[in-house]
């Protein structure tokens, strides 16, 4: 959280790098990695390694491994692994993400409930819990059904009230994407001050005045902007990057202002 903080800070950042690295040849997806990330870093709050992207690959874990080494150390890696297993095998998942891969940060699906969460909730790291995702299900698992009516985000409604004593807002942040502007709204109002991750902004067409509109904080941050294949499909990443960063810093006293 202190890491994400000051780096947000020094970088006038709220943009995330998403790193889904595409492509057959893997000498030629290396580079890309290594340029993406010198070309990106000045203008990212934080980088987001999909590990699908590696797993996907022979050599997967070696090259996640030589991409989180790349990334300047002030910058937070959250690993998006949406991992969820019983306490025991989660604590392995945590092992792999904080002592073999490195990550500052990890993103779980909380299905299985608080116990799946706990064993990555470690001091200095932070866990963003899937709580409102960027594909539009036809079920509505995610949502319960207010008295007032309406929905919204069970896991939202949760951490609102406190997971436990471990699982506080200074450990537990929240997934919530950029595609749903009205169900983003409803988790900031139950979830003031928690840290957002909000995929949904370029590929998958999220609208990004709206999303910031509805997803900051008071104080005008609290959220981190993806884009992945947006910035690694760009000619030129840093550009993308920039530009998309610029447009947050845009609309960000906009929003603060109202
Ligand atoms: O609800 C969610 C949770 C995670 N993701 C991940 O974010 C990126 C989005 O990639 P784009 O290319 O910018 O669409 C990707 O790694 C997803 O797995 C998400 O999209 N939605």
């Amino acid at each position: 959280m202190q890491k994400l903080s000051t780096r947000v800070q020094a970088s006038n950042s709220l943009l995330c790098v998403g790193l889904d690295p595409t492509g057959a040849d893997e000498a030629a997806v290396e580079q890309r990695l290594q340029a993406v990330i010198a070309e990106t870093a000045p203008y990212a709050a934080a980088f987001k390694p999909n590990l699908a992207f590696f797993l996907s690959r022979e050599n997967g874990v070696a090259l996640l491994q030589q991409t989180v080494r790349s990334i300047p150390r002030d910058i937070p890696v959250i690993l998006d692994g949406k991992f969820g297993d019983i306490a025991n095998t989660a604590e392995h998942y945590a092992r792999f993400v904080y002592d073999v891969i490195g990550a500052d940060a990890v993103t779980v699906n909380p299905y299985m409930g608080d116990d799946a969460i706990r064993p990555f909730a470690r001091p200095g790291k932070l866990v963003f819990a899937l709580a409102k995702t960027s594909n539009h299900p036809f079920h509505n698992l995610q949502d319960v059904e207010l008295a007032s009516g309406g929905t919204i985000s069970a896991l939202a409604a949760r951490v609102a009230r406190a997971l436990d004593e471990e699982l506080t807002e200074s450990t537990i942040a929240l997934v919530v994407g950029a595609t749903n502007p009205a169900a983003l709204a409803q988790v900031r109002a139950a979830c003031p001050a928690q840290w957002f991750l909000v995929p949904g902004i370029g590929a998958q067409g999220g609208d990004l005045a709206a999303t910031l509109q509805a997803g900051l904080r008071a104080d005008g941050s609290g959220v981190l902007i993806n884009a992945s294949r947006s910035i690694w499909q760009a000619a030129d990443a840093g550009a993308a990057a920039r530009e998309l960063m610029e447009q947050i810093n845009q609309l960000r006293p906009a929003v603060i202002l109202n």
